[in-house]
């Protein structure tokens, strides 16, 4: 089934789907730089992972995508040890954006993002008879269809940001974990990647985790906010709940306002040192 936002549908097929970390410890060389943190991705739902540089967020993540071996603590998917499964079955349901990426030389977009299909491609990259349509509806709903036979080497940063986008689209899994997926973005991509992400969550059942510094879109997309600092979970819970003046200023060392508009939405308001000057209109 096809849906408004072009996925395949993925209700039903990853109900009860779901990626926790418990009580995770990680580190780099013995330096540890989270310290049992929990998290929980549930169906269908957002959940955005914010904090401040240095913070936690990506390793966090990396722990969840299997990228980095807990020092202790557990990564569940969908009740079984996901550091126990096999890589082709991980990868046919969890997918991850990261932040940095090898750009290959001289490969055209659509092949990149076909790279998406490798959990369901047998040798010799047969048997995957949906792959195809994955793919390109993969690419259009990413805005980079136009751009489909151009060398990815030769894109601009926001555009190369969006096929990376569709290459985890295109892998069609339960669980999408997102690194930033707005850097380098334009307003409209921004806008058009959360709207994406919402998309994943409330049509197609898809738990979604996602890494974002714009605390208001962190508020705007999420179900669910948790606020890392110095590698430690200091809460989680509804955006409102979460992004409080007191706890945001404490933690970013900024006075951050926050603002509760009358429709839910929250708004918050960094006060830098020039803010306090008059702005003529
Ligand atoms: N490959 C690495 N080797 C050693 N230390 C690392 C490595 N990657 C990250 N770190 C350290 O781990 C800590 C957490 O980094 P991480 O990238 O997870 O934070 P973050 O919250 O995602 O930061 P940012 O917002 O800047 O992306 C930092 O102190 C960082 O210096």
């Amino acid at each position: 089934m096809t849906t408004e936002a072009g996925l395949g549908t993925r209700r039903g097929e990853t109900d009860g789907a779901a990626l926790t970390g418990a009580d995770l410890t990680l580190a780099y060389d013995g330096r540890t730089v989270v310290h049992g943190a929990g998290i929980a991705l549930r169906a269908g739902t957002v959940v955005a992972l914010i904090g401040p540089n240095g913070s936690g967020k990506s390793t966090l993540l990396r722990s969840l995508a299997r990228l980095h071996t807990p020092r202790s603590g557990a990564v569940d998917l969908g009740g079984e040890d996901a550091f126990a499964l096999r890589p082709r079955d991980f990868a046919r349901q969890v997918t991850l954006l990261t932040q940095s990426r090898p750009t290959p030389g001289g490969v055209r977009v659509r092949d990149v993002v076909a790279y998406g299909r490798h959990p369901y491609r047998g040798r010799f990259g047969a048997g995957d008879t949906d792959g195809p349509a994955h793919v390109s509806r993969a690419m259009e709903l990413t805005g980079v269809a136009g751009m489909a036979d151009r060398a990815v080497d030769e894109l601009s940063g926001g555009e190369l940001q969006r096929v990376w986008l569709a290459t985890c689209l295109a892998q069609d899994t339960g669980v999408v974990l997102l690194d930033e997926p707005t850097t380098f973005l334009d307003l409209r991509y921004q806008i058009e990647t959360l709207d994406i992400v919402r998309d994943l969550a409330d049509a197609h059942g898809v738990a979604v985790g996602v890494v974002l510094h714009d605390l208001d879109q962190a508020a705007a997309v999420a179900d669910e906010v948790v606020l890392l600092e110095k590698g430690v979970v200091r809460a989680t819970g509804r955006p409102a709940e979460v992004l409080t003046a007191e706890l945001l200023t404490e933690i970013y060392g900024l006075r951050i306002d926050v603002h509760v508009e009358a429709d839910g939405h929250v708004r918050t308001r960094p006060v830098g040192r020039h803010h306090i000057r008059k702005v003529s209109i």
